[in-house]
């Protein structure tokens, strides 16, 4: 497998044939938990655009931005330091604000009564033109290869490509623009552009500018029984500066102690690589997995003094899809580690914990389990 400008982060090219490709996904999947997406087929105009239009949208008048307040659906602005992403060793929310965007839903639809669905809050048009087509044009490219990515999860564990289709018919898609300050943050003091944790959902596909910042967090497998070419990488990960030791606001971990700890505070720098996405697992495919895939810890450090700009497309299963360890991933020597749970519960529980602007009760419903 190819790696790309450090050692640890794996390379999978999109453009050969799906049993390659899964090969590729299942090491650095069992392995970092990330990997670089290359000829992923999303057209680099499309996401040209779509910087633009978010550095445009982060550039409009706080009036502006304060009247597409996130609401009800956590769909629409987050102020600055609204999100803390590591309650635990932040004494400061993230510094940065950003959006929320999803798939459209009416709010009158019978979809528009879940939790967390309903209809975006987008700029008025004359504000910024072409805003609202460009964001759903590519959220539509974006879940595309989403679905492509489950095919190779499914193939690399030795399931039929289609085993996850049924849990993403509505899937829970949001596309998070984010804009950093230029604060330089400070570790010691609590201070982080976004605090240490794991994404909660399925698959994290991210798009950065060329400003460095994103480290991962040095996973230890001491309760994985796989060992990959891949989990040898991330051993040999240099240590870095960071002194904290994490009591991990991981998530997916809390129920599981010792499944996923961060060792040592040694985190490692993730470079942009041009024309590629940062692909990144979520506690729900570490649940699904068996662990066998690891939704690993990652933090933004600004050590430039320049601000940063990223664009995170969470890709989510329905809301009430059922998240429990595959069959496949279970073994004497391997059981069960997570009970079973569905994508709502586990999205809306991580949201409470970290958003001071969304409240769970508000609309609260409906994430029981149903057949996906
Ligand atoms: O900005 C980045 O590079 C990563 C952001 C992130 O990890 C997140 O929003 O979950
Ligand atoms: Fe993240």
């Amino acid at each position: 497998m190819g790696t790309a400008l450090d050692s640890s982060i794996p390379l999978v090219d999109l453009s050969q044939d799906e049993a390659a490709a899964a090969q590729q996904v299942y090491a650095a999947c069992s392995g970092p938990g990330f990997f670089y997406a290359a000829n992923h087929g999303i057209p680099q105009e499309l996401l040209s655009e779509l910087f633009k239009q978010m550095r445009a949208a982060f550039a409009l008048p706080e009036q502006d931005k304060m009247a597409m307040l996130a609401d009800e659906n956590n769909r629409g602005y987050t102020p600055y330091a609204e999100e803390t992403l590591d309650p635990a060793k932040q004494t400061r929310g993230d510094t940065k604000e950003g959006f929320y965007f999803g798939r459209e839903v009416p709010a009158d639809s019978e979809e528009g009564q879940l939790p967390l669905h309903g209809p975006n809050q987008w700029p008025p048009e004359q504000l910024l033109p072409g805003f609202r087509q460009t964001v759903t044009a590519y959220c539509d490219a974006a879940t595309g290869l989403g679905m492509r990515l489950l095919r190779l999860l499914a193939l690399s564990l030795g399931l039929p490509g289609g085993y996850f289709a049924p849990y993403f018919t509505h899937p829970m898609v949001a596309l998070r623009p984010l804009h950093y300050t230029a604060e330089v943050s400070s570790p010691g003091e609590g201070v982080f552009g976004a605090g240490a944790h794991s994404d909660y959902g399925m698959l994290t596909l991210l798009a950065t500018d060329e400003v460095p910042g994103l480290q991962v967090g040095r996973s230890s497998s001491s309760s994985s029984s796989s060992s990959s070419s891949s989990s040898d990488e991330v051993r040999g990960l240099q240590v870095g500066s960071s002194s904290s030791s994490s009591s991990s606001s991981s998530s997916s971990s809390d129920e599981v102690p010792g499944l996923q700890v961060h060792l040592n505070g040694s985190w490692q720098d993730v470079q942009p690589l041009p024309g590629a996405f940062i692909v990144n697992l979520g506690d729900m495919l570490e649940r699904w997995s068996n662990g066998i895939f690891k939704s690993t810890l990652h933090r933004v450090i600004n050590t430039t003094g320049q601000e940063r700009y990223s664009i995170p497309f969470f890709f989510e299963p329905n809301l009430t899809a059922k998240v429990e360890c595959l069959p496949c991933c279970v073994t004497e020597e391997r059981p069960a580690a997570y009970p079973p749970t569905t994508a709502g519960e586990h999205l809306l529980a991580m949201y409470a914990q970290t958003h001071a602007g969304y409240d769970v009760n508000r609309k609260a419903q409906g994430t029981a389990a149903t057949v996906a």
